[in-house]
Parts: structure tokens; sequence; C-alpha cells
């Protein structure tokens, strides 16, 4: 039974909840933020929540800017969610820091954030991290282009494997060439995670017994192999790290770290190997697609969008100029490279949903009744894509951030989430952004394929939104 006062949404028929209508919709759309427009269009009188189930989970989705600020801030409402699918990840036990909550997540985020500043998090070695692999990446290009006056690249990944080795390179002390076999194969593997994965769960998360009955169709045999592969990968490095592990040597990087702590005191409280490992993955997770695919929209527009190229391209050469490439110390006097790079973010937040949170106890929000463990969801569409915050929102505008020649950001920006949860890695994402974009901007142009149609403003979905595979001419710059 829907409980009383529980947001407004379809009908519940029992066992199914309402997954019938959700899957039409989705089906109809081809998007789950699309069919969650809809839905809400026809249920949520207010605007600000439409409350769903699918199967045995109940779902809020959090459409209004109003709703979504009081829920970051509601503290009953930070939990994430618990059940098979997000078990099985971890193989029955809750780890790692993007899926957990109660003391184990407060205190391995903390240890995250204060080891990883060792290696760069946050730091200047974050940015000489980031400059050396764009100095890798305009090779990596240059040598595409060789004696010709330029050559057509496939846009949509190109950044994965750069954007890989800035986080793997502080927490593995690992960066791998993109012809390498091994990062081919964590590619590969990151793909299949991905694919395995969605927002709201799966068919096996919302009905269960489908594990059982039917592993390979609800997609629970799939889920579980990926995950295997994944672990035995970073359980060979974790092998590796520690058969090299001396103590009277200083750490090379994260692993370093983790493995001293065991090392003198054991597995205990909320430190294990297997919660390394889950870190590893998590951060993986949450901190490679988010920004290379921030990224391929970002590149996606500018092929379409010339003007806004040369325009960025003008205040590199102003403020830069050819000899040197650009750092973050450049940032404050760009203000038009730094408004891309907060627009592509919105482009790219602005398709999809927030990580799940949980209700941790009874709760209100908006003025409706929130049951303990219901799962509640950011619809960042609404927000980031509202026609009256972002006049005409599906299009690419850096100077939307910009007032008077300055960045400016206005309360209703919030792409990397508020409050406790709120993302651990906006710094890196925002240094790698600006710094992949302006060194790439300052040595190539980016222009419309020959023969190929313009990148498409449609994009391909999934766990998190891609830009449509494209590719573009890119043409070395003189000087
Ligand atoms: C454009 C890039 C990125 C975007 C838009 C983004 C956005 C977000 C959002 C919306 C959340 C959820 C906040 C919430 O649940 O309330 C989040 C959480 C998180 N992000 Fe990011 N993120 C990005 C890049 C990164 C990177 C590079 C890393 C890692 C270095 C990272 C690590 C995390 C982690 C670990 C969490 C979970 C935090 C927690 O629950 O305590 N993210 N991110």
């Amino acid at each position: 039974h829907k409980p009383k006062k529980f947001p407004p949404g379809p009908r519940w028929v029992p066992i199914l909840g309402c997954a019938s209508e959700v899957y039409r919709l989705r089906e109809k759309t081809g998007y789950l933020y699309k069919a969650v427009k809809e839905l809400s269009l026809a249920y949520s009188r207010d605007g600000s929540l439409l409350g769903l189930r699918i199967g045995k989970d109940r779902i809020v989705m959090v459409n209004s800017l109003e709703a979504n600020k009081e829920m970051l801030y509601n503290e009953d409402i930070d939990g994430r969610p618990k059940g098979i699918f997000y078990q099985t990840r971890t193989w029955g036990e809750r780890r790692g820091v993007l899926l957990t909550d109660g003391e184990l997540w407060k205190e391995q985020r903390r240890f995250l954030l204060r080891h990883l500043k060792e290696f760069g998090f946050g730091r200047r070695g974050m940015e000489d991290i980031a400059r050396s692999e764009a100095s890798h990446m305009v090779n990596d290009v240059l040598e595409t282009v060789g004696d010709g006056d330029a050559a057509v690249i496939q846009m949509h990944n190109f950044f994965n494997v750069y954007i890989l080795n800035t986080l793997w390179t502080m927490m593995a002390g690992i960066r791998y060439k993109p012809t390498d076999p091994q990062m081919k194969v964590l590619q590969a593997l990151l793909f299949d995670l991905f694919a395995a994965v969605d927002m709201v769960g799966t068919l096996f998360s919302h009905f269960p017994i489908l594990s059982i009955m039917m592993p390979t169709l609800s997609g629970y045999k799939d889920f579980v192999r990926t995950h295997k592969r994944i672990w035995k990968f970073l359980r060979d490095e974790l092998a590796r790290h520690k058969e090299r592990f001396d103590s009277s040597q200083e750490d090379r990087d994260f692993m370093d770290v983790y493995i001293r702590v065991l090392k003198e005191k054991g597995e205990v409280d909320t430190y294990s190997e297997g919660q390394l490992v889950a870190m590893c993955m998590d951060m993986f997770m949450a901190g490679t697609e988010t920004t290379s695919k921030s990224m391929s929209f970002c590149f996606s527009y500018l092929v379409r969008e010339q003007e806004v190229q040369k325009k960025a391209q003008e205040e590199i050469d102003r403020i830069v100029g050819r000899d040197r490439t650009p750092s973050l110390e450049d940032r404050p006097n760009m203000p038009y490279n730094e408004a891309i790079v907060h627009e592509c973010v919105r482009h790219f937040m602005g398709r999809t949903f927030g990580v799940p949170h949980r209700a941790l106890r009874d709760t209100k929000l908006a003025g409706y009744f929130i049951p303990e463990d219901t799962m509640v969801l950011s619809n960042f569409t609404n927000i980031l894509m509202d026609e009256e915050m972002y006049p005409e929102p599906y299009s690419f505008k850096p100077e939307r951030f910009l007032s008077e020649g300055r960045i400016c950001l206005p309360d209703h920006y919030f792409p990397f989430g508020l409050a406790k949860h709120r993302c651990m890695g906006d710094v890196l994402a925002r240094c790698n952004i600006f710094v992949f974009t302006t060194t790439m901007l300052q040595r190539f142009s980016f222009l419309p394929a020959p023969e190929e149609p313009l990148p498409s403003l449609d994009h391909v979905d999934g766990a998190t939104p891609s830009a449509a595979p494209f590719k573009a001419l890119v043409v070395p710059r003189t000087a």
C-alpha cells in the first residue's frame, strides 16, 4: 500500500508497483529522465516530488530546486541504498565510499581525502599530473596527424585514458599509454561496469527473486561476472603493491598508505583489504566517466559552436600565449575558459540523476511523508536544464556564468551536490577539465569532420549520459 502522504505518482499494483508504467515510458522516450519528466507532469501537482514504487523499492524523485536543497541538507536522508544490487558489488558487505553511510563512510571518506592530498589531490601535485597527461594527449594527437595537415579523430571517448590516468596515478602510481593492453582491459571493464548499472537499480534489484529464477535475463549473472573481473584486476594490483612494499621507504601512492595501516594495525574497525579494493572501484566509478563524459559533451558543442571555440582560443592566446602550457594559476585570468568548464559539467549533470540517497528514518520532505528506507534521488535535469534558470538550456553558452567579465555562479548551480555527501572529486574534475580543454585548444582547432554529420545534441542513456559518438577534424594551430 502507498503510505499516507507519500509523494504523488502512478498507482501501485501488487508486486510490480508502477514498474510497467515506468518501463513503458522509458521505452517510448528512450531515456529514464524523459520518462520521469512525463510522469512528473502527469502526477506531481506542485512539481516538487514524484513517488514511485518499482518492485520492492520505493523511489522518490526530487524535482524542484527548493526540494533538492531541502533533501541534500536533511540528515535523515543521508543514507545510501541497501540491498542485493548495492551489496553484491562488494560481496555482501557494505564497503567503499560511494554507496555507504554511517561510521564506515565517515571514517573512510575522511581517511581517503586526507591521504590523497599527500599525492597531490586538491593541491599543486594534482595540477602537475593533469598537465603531464595533457602533454601526452597533445603528443598522441600530433602523432596521429603525422606529416599531414589534420586528422579525423573519434572524440566521444578520446579523453577516457587521460582522465583515468590522473586518478590511477594518485591511487596506485600508475599511468598507461592509450595502447597499453592493461589500459584496454581496464577500459573494457569500466565500460561493462557502467553498462551493468543504473542510477535507480536494475531488474534484479527491484525484484531480487529474479536473481535466482532468471539470473541471466535479469542481468544478475553479468553484474556478478563484471564485478568479479574488476575485483580481480584491483586485487592483482594490490598484490603487486604488497610485494614491493617496504615500510622503511616513503609511501608512493594511496595504496601504499593503506597497506601501511593494515600492516601496522591489522584489519581493524572499518579498515580492510576489501575496503581498499572497494574504494578504488568507487573512485573509478565516480571519477572517470563523470569527467570524461563532461569533456566529450564539451567538445561535441565546441565542434558545433565555432564561435565559442574562437573566443576560448583568443583568451588562451592573450593570457598564456604559445610558449608555455596553460596552468591553474592562469584560471583567474581566463574567465571565459573557466565558464566553459562549468557549462560542460552542467550539460553532463543536466541529463542525469544524482547518486541515490536513502531515508535513514521516517522523515518529511517538501511537506510529504518519506518512510524509512525509501530511495531518494536528485533529478538534476529539472534544475540544470530549467528554462528559467538557464535560458535555452540545451545551447552551449559559457556566458551564462559570466557577469561583467567575471565568473558568477548562481545559487542554483550545484552539479556536484551539496552538504555531507557532496562530491569528493569536484576539485580534481574541474582541474582536469580546465587543463585538458585549454591545452587542447591552445594547440589545435576542432572542426566538423568532412562528410560526417555535426555532433548530435541527443545523448546516449546509461548509468551516466554520454555524448553520441562523433568525429572531429583536428587541425594543429600554427604559431
Ligand atoms: C564532472 C565530474 C563530476 C561530477 C559532475 C560529479 C558529481 C557528483 C555528485 C552529484 C555526487 C553525489 C552527491 C550526493 O550524493 O549528494 C558525487 C559524489 C561523489 N563523487 Fe563526484 N562528480 C564528478 C567527479 C568526481 C571525481 C573526479 C571523483 C573522484 C576523484 C568523484 C568522487 C565522488 C565520490 C567518492 C562521491 C561520493 C561522496 C559521498 O557520498 O560522500 N567525483 N559526485
